[in-house]
């Protein structure tokens, strides 16, 4: 399995809990959710930054193949697009050509803390998006496309280009890109440790003692795992 088809098993539930040990509280990208039911992806970040409208900044930077579509057109295979918009979900911030071209380009999806515009059409690319909501307007709107590749906000959330973005049910959350190897190791630690509590847990054990293990539930986890 590569990095990203195990950041998605582990789940953000997980990896946040591995985050929050290291002392990173603050990387999630709140406010956001799928465009539709079941929507999950991971990879490394690529940036888009929109800035606040304005006649000069637009007229520079806004119109023919500005960074919004830049950004889109070089996609690489496995990766998310993350893109600033300030969480206004009064405008777009992409359609469902730009969708269609992440896909064709192998993008992993892309996380928006602005809307999408085209958004039935978006959802039957099959690209996993997720955003503050759907609103039919362009981005010029509210924003001025204006560059690719550098540190930007999400939803709250600072993000470096090459940092690892997860999304699925629960949100999206970021993981520094020297911290991915032992986050992931842990929360899969986590996970599989969880997943026999919760077997106890579900043969009616009560969580006291349980959840977190004392000692004497270590011995006999330790006994029937191996771990
Ligand atoms: O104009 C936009 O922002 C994007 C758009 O509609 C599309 O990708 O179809
Ligand atoms: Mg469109």
């Amino acid at each position: 399995m590569t990095i990203s088809d195990r950041l998605v098993a582990v789940g953000t539930a997980g990896l946040s809990t591995a985050l929050r040990k290291r002392g990173y509280h603050d990387v999630f990208v709140d406010g956001v959710g799928p465009l539709a039911a079941g929507m999950r992806l991971a990879g490394p970040a690529r940036t888009l930054r929109l800035v606040p409208f304005r006649p000069d900044l637009f007229a520079e930077r806004g119109g023919g193949f500005n960074p919004q579509k830049q950004a889109f057109d070089t996609a690489g295979a496995g990766e998310v697009l993350v893109i600033e918009a300030r969480g206004l979900a009064e405008t777009g911030t992409l359609g469902d050509i730009l969708a269609l071209r992440a896909r064709h380009r192998g993008a992993a999806g892309v996380v928006t803390d602005g809307a999408v515009r085209d958004s039935p059409a978006v959802a039957a690319t099959g690209l996993a998006v997720f955003a503050k909501g759907a609103h039919p307007s362009v981005l010029g709107r509210r924003h001025v496309p204006w560059e690719t590749d550098v540190v930007i906000a999400c939803g709250g959330a600072a993000v470096v280009p090459g940092d690892y973005v997860v999304g699925d049910a629960d949100g999206v959350l970021v993981i520094p890109a020297a911290l991915v190897g032992e986050v992931l190791a842990e929360a899969e630690d986590d996970e599989r440790r969880d997943a026999w509590i919760a077997a106890r847990v579900a043969e009616g054990e009560p969580v006291e003692g349980l959840f977190p293990m004392n000692a004497s539930w270590k011995t006999r986890y330790e006994a029937e795992t191996g771990r």
